[in-house]
């Protein structure tokens, strides 16, 4: 058969099914008419077939809401072409197929395509000497602390105080969990997981983790990623709503990479920015409050109390970041959710483990407790929602300072629903958000070799060092500013 007929045969994937869509028939017939060596057909999930030009990397997909199984016959496949998945959809099954001149790997992915999984996540101290690197690595994150542009080089001295000061404090609280944060062990159980889901789902994949403030850093991820060869990526953030300081900041280190590095600035990047709404995430939350809801006496008389990471305010109202409006819309769903069950609870939001001498979104979590308790509430569920692991804020300041603090309050019934760390419904949701992001991966940044202009003028950074120097010699001396400054962070 030639290049024509099999564009022709292509062609029929839209018409055969009233609900195909085909991305684009002329970049189609185009990748058909491209010598048969240049082309891969592959069949990567339920649904989905693509088309991919080997040298350019062109990939179209052509999807069908009702199984593959259209797709397929509108392919003239011949030989044995489906079987049916545990979701009761149909895909494919191992073998090669002729579409015209051109071999359709039925496989589900083509061989020489290596998708990587990236997950982002913050890392933390695996023991108490890691503390006050993990607290520098953290503070000196201009997306932690946002001093104005003239102040930035003062970043690195006030990480290296702020860590100092406050390493003791923190130090405690992380002894009272064992010694280190749990933060790597169950990320990289979440890791394993997800792979292991994906390959259940058709796609075979590699799963890395990157962390931004302790090992494994995101820069090792990235190195093992082009050691691999992965062809494309999915970036996946563990945290289900976005925040300039948590999701932001880990883009942020990646652009910077991808823009200086000529294989990073070509390979098809897809970056899932927050995923708090996804069906799958909310119902596993609504599973565990459910379960958790059980163990009161009186389930209907709990008062279910969202207890979030906190930010500056000034990032949400200055800095445009959509983490409140995301956090309360995550919020909404969830009850939604609940309700749809039959459960009408009342529920509350607060925010917890503010740090540093600025205005946090409020009400803050500890004020909330005392004035739940003065109301009269006697029983209640926190719900830590802003991260999907244990960590130290849920381990140490939800399960034992805010414990503590709401039964001194009047509060006599306290639980807490736990994280949903390998949950297998959420690790499934989270396998189907990265095949539905797949597709959409594209290059991230232009090759540039260096950014910061003003870096290198040397006359333009003088100037800036002087008058940072002597404006942060004023604001020090103020008695006031350093009050705050040293009351609020250590
Ligand atoms: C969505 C989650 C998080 C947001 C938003 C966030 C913002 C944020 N955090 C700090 C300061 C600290 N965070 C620390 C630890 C920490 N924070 C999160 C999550 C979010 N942070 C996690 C998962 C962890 C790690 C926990 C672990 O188990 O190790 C710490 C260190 C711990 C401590 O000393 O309290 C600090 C400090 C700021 C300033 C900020 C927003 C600007
Ligand atoms: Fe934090």
């Amino acid at each position: 058969m030639d290049a024509a007929s099999s564009s022709l045969a292509l062609s029929n994937i839209k018409l055969h099914g009233s609900t195909n869509t085909l991305n684009s028939d002329q970049r189609i017939s185009s990748l058909c008419s491209l010598p048969k060596s240049r082309v891969t057909f592959s069949c990567k999930t339920s649904g989905n077939l693509q088309v991919r030009d080997r040298s350019t990397g062109l990939v179209v997909s052509c999807s069908s809401s009702n199984g593959d199984r259209d797709v397929i016959q509108g392919l003239h496949l011949s030989g044995p072409i489906e079987k049916k998945s545990r979701l009761g959809q149909a895909c494919c099954s191992v073998g090669t197929f002729t579409v015209g001149e051109f071999a359709l790997e039925s496989q589900s992915q083509a061989v020489d395509d290596k998708v990587g999984v990236l997950l982002l996540n913050l890392g933390g101290p695996e023991t108490l000497d890691d503390v006050q690197p993990f607290l520098y690595n953290l503070f000196a994150d201009p997306d932690i602390i946002r001093l104005p542009r003239l102040f930035r080089f003062l970043q690195e001295p006030l990480a290296k105080l702020i860590s100092t000061y406050r390493a003791p404090k923190s130090k405690e609280g992380y002894a009272s969990i064992g010694g280190g944060s749990p933060l790597r062990k169950i990320t990289d159980e979440q890791a394993q997981a997800l792979k292991m889901a994906l390959e259940e789902k058709n796609m075979s994949t590699n799963v890395y983790v990157g962390m931004r403030y302790w090992y494994p850093f995101t820069e090792e991820a990235i190195q093992q990623i082009k050691r691999d060869g992965i062809t494309r990526l999915v970036v996946l953030p563990l945290y289900p709503q976005y925040s300039i300081s948590t999701t932001g900041s880990s883009i942020r280190v990646l652009q910077k990479m991808f823009r200086e590095d000529a294989y990073l600035s070509s390979l098809p990047v897809s970056i899932i920015k927050s995923w708090y709404q996804r069906e799958g995430y909310i119902k596993s939350m609504a599973d565990l409050m459910q379960a958790e809801l059980k163990n009161f006496a009186n389930p209907q008389e709990v008062m279910i109390f969202f207890s979030a990471h906190g930010v500056p305010v000034s990032y949400v109202e200055n800095a445009g970041d959509p983490y409140k409006d995301q956090m309360e819309e995550c919020i909404c769903l969830i009850m939604q959710e609940l309700k749809a069950r039959g459960i009408g609870n009342e529920h509350t939001l607060a925010y917890q483990s503010r740090v540093g001498p600025v205005q946090w979104l409020k009400p803050y979590t500890d004020e909330v407790l005392v004035e739940l308790g003065q109301k009269g509430i006697k029983s209640l569920l926190a719900v830590p929602v802003s991260f999907v692991s244990e960590h130290i804020e849920t381990l140490e300041e939800i399960d034992m300072e805010y414990k503590h603090l709401a039964l001194e309050s009047g509060i006599q019934n306290w639980g807490r629903v736990p994280a949903l760390n390998c949950n297998s419904s959420f690790i499934s949701d989270l396998a189907d958000a990265v095949i539905e992001a797949l597709p959409s991966a594209t290059a991230l940044a232009p090759h540039t070799s260096s950014t910061d202009a003003d870096d290198h003028d040397p006359f333009l950074y003088a100037i800036k060092l002087l008058f940072g120097s002597v404006l942060a010699f004023i604001l020090l001396l103020s008695p006031k500013a350093f009050m705050a400054f040293r009351n609020n962070f250590f």
